[in-house]
């Protein structure tokens, strides 16, 4: 028996309007292998903030979160956008399973090392054994970015972040993030993305300052997943058509990184 491909794929709360052909596309692969996605929702988090006149502080990319700003996250997060995206996965043909952070011990957090978060979460641990059993029995787990520490504290994790646990844990033959950029650009008017990156040039990217804002976590995280055992990590476009098999086929799409 050959043993299964894994992809795990960060969808960008960035592309979730425009996801629809990326949905179905992810929906086709999880028949040929095992496939997990972790879901963004920063723009709707803020949406639903601002509907309360609430304003979104971010630092380094991450949201500052306080108790109002974490229970808004939860509903989001864990409610419309996850639900939104299972439901176009069943309608694609795909067996999805939406489940949050905080379920079945999915993803232990701890209060984030970066100051000024408040209730902003690290992982500490995935609970590989609740996404193996559910990959096993061929459904598609739809993560939703959230964390549980020991104590039962909820802490809101970002999006780029857990995928990279979840990527990582799962050593990920592919960890996909879709995004509303062709990729890492040198700078906001170049045309085309960086193809390739090693470890050390996504530190400089960041150090350098050109890479900001969302794309900091993103940069981050995949060093993260290629260290823990990740194979390959792309960041490209999640509009662009054909978007999986074209990176699986090996053409060169959006900023791949690898060890
Ligand atoms: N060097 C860079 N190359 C590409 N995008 C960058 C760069 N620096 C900052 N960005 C920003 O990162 C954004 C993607 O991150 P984010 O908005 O958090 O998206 P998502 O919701 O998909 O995680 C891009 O829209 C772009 O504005
Ligand atoms: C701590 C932190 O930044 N949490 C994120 C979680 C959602 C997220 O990351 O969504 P995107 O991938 O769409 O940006 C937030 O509250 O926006």
């Amino acid at each position: 028996m050959t043993m299964q491909k894994t992809m795990v794929i960060k969808h960008g709360g960035s592309v979730e309007a425009a996801g629809a052909r990326l949905l179905k596309e992810v929906a086709t692969w999880a028949q040929a292998m095992r496939v997990a996605l972790v879901h963004g929702g920063g723009p709707a988090i803020t949406e639903a903030l601002k509907q309360s006149g609430v304003a979104s502080t971010f630092l380094r990319g991450r949201r500052v979160t306080d108790e109002r700003t974490l229970t808004v996250a939860e509903a989001v997060l864990a409610g419309t956008v996850n639900k939104r995206i299972v439901r176009a996965l069943q309608a694609a043909g795909a067996n999805a399973v939406g489940i949050s952070g905080e379920d079945g011990g999915l993803l232990t957090a701890i209060p984030s090392v970066e100051e000024g978060l408040g209730f902003v979460g690290d992982v500490q641990r995935v609970n590989t054994k609740l996404l193996e059993t559910l990959l096993q029995a061929g459904f598609l787990p739809v993560l939703a970015p959230l964390g549980l520490e020991e104590n039962g504290q909820l802490r809101n994790v970002n999006a780029d972040a857990a995928a990279a646990a979840v990527a990582g844990a799962l050593r990920a033959d592919w960890f996909i993030f879709t995004t509303d950029v062709a990729g890492v650009k040198e700078s906001p008017d170049a045309e085309k993305p960086i193809p390739k990156l090693t470890i050390a040039d996504a530190y400089a990217l960041i150090e350098t300052g050109v890479a900001t804002g969302g794309m900091i976590p993103k940069l981050e995280a995949a060093v993260s997943a290629l260290c823990q055992g990740a194979a390959r990590v792309a960041i490209c476009d999640g509009r662009t058509e054909g978007l999986l098999a074209r990176l699986l086929s090996g053409e060169a799409i959006g900023t791949v990184l690898t060890a």
